[in-house]
């Protein structure tokens, strides 16, 4: 019997548990019970969290107005919450996980499978460091991650999307997962390839960033189109000189050109960097994600740091004009109009390498 425990219970992470949930009362293999750790917090009202989830069945902070499943159990003890579960569900913003995976190191079942649904890296002295890479490291088991065009307020109204699980070796874990996961309004397929799954999610919050910048401007389509291929471009480019085993099929499946397309015409990434931009750049990033999001978090502005950390470290800025300035913007080193003075010398560079 598999048994399940979802680690985050923000935006996203809420709508995992439900889907999970529904198939887990449903399937004979797995246990019902759901446990979801939650990172505590007090609501304005005082009470905490994962009481009210636990007694209204809703994350009324992370996903207000959605049932998450009866058999969803909140827990804001992460060495209890993940005690006997053989599968472990990784969804927090990733400037997280590596504190959790240490607090987690020890803890778990030595036979456990891992899942990453977080879109991000760390950048270490040998370079990126993929999150699933940093789950198998610090934990000793296997990560596979689940990627895809997922804004998660559409999956939690059941409206139709897809999502790719990208896995290595172990496909019968990825069937499992796959399994798991599946709904009729929720279509998963596999492909073996983890690190251009994960870097597809990844990369795509900074191109959204500038496909935010775009907006803020009102620049209109044809401009954010062209952001959005040269962005694209650039992501296949990366994945492909920091990790060579990378395929050109995974950028056609859900988690890369759909995610890109979705993030760029209605995530949170790109809703604050239209904010940015429509104030000049003299609000910050996280001034208007507290305002914005109340609590959720940014992805992409931190992931175009980390992408220039590894850039610059590797003699790479040249090859990457979109990537460059989308951190130069959004630190305040350059206005955000500087998104489409890409100069030709650069953008023809970035097309060569990526025919390479
Ligand atoms: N929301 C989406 O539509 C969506 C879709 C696909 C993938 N993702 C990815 O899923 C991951 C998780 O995002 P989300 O949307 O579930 O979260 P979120 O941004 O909605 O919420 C932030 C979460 O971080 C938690 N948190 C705050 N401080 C913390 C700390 N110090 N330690 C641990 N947790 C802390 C909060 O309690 C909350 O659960 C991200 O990598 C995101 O890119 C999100
Ligand atoms: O809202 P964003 O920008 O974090 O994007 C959400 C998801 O990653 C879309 O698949």
């Amino acid at each position: 019997m598999y048994k399940v425990t979802v680690i985050g219970s923000g935006n996203w992470g809420s709508v995992a548990a439900k889907l999970i949930a529904c198939n887990t009362v449903r399937l004979d293999s797995f246990h019902d019970e759901v446990r979801m750790w939650v990172f505590e917090e007090k609501l304005p009202s005082g009470e905490k969290l994962t009481d009210v989830i636990n007694k209204t069945n809703e994350n009324v902070k992370y996903l207000p107005g959605i049932k998450l499943g009866k058999n969803v159990v909140a827990d804001p003890d992460l060495e209890n919450a993940v005690k006997g579960a053989n599968m472990l569900v990784f969804v927090t913003p990733h400037q997280f996980v590596e504190g959790i995976c240490k607090r987690l190191a020890g803890k778990i079942r030595a036979d456990a499978e891992g899942i990453s649904l977080i879109k991000g890296m760390e950048v270490k002295k040998e370079g990126p460091s993929l999150i699933s890479n940093l789950i198998t490291k610090q934990l000793g088991i296997n990560c596979s991650v689940l990627m895809g065009a997922n804004i998660a307020n559409e999956i939690a109204m059941e409206k139709f999307s897809e999502a790719t699980v990208g896995y290595n070796q172990n496909k019968s874990a990825a069937d499992r997962w796959v399994q798991l996961f599946c709904t009729p309004y929720f279509n998963v397929t596999a492909v073996q390839d983890v690190e251009g799954v994960e870097l597809c999610g990844t990369l795509k919050n900074a191109v959204a960033i500038a496909a935010g910048f775009v907006d803020g401007l009102e620049m209109g389509n044809n401009t954010k189109a062209a952001i959005m291929r040269i962005g694209l471009k650039e992501m296949m480019t990366f994945s492909k000189m920091c990790f060579p085993s990378v395929k050109d099929s995974t950028f056609f499946e859900s988690c890369g050109v759909a995610d890109l397309i979705t993030t760029c015409m209605g995530g949170r990434n790109r809703k604050v960097a239209d904010a940015y931009a429509r104030n000049g750049g003299k609000r910050s990033f996280d001034e208007l994600e507290a305002e914005m999001l109340q609590g959720q978090k940014l992805q992409g502005v931190l992931t175009a740091k980390e992408v220039h950390e590894v850039l610059s470290s590797r003699g790479w800025l040249h090859i990457f004009p979109l990537f460059s300035a989308v951190h130069a913007i959004s630190t305040g080193r350059l206005p955000p109009s500087a998104i489409v003075k890409i100069s030709e010398e650069n953008l023809r560079h970035v097309q060569l390498v990526s025919s390479l």
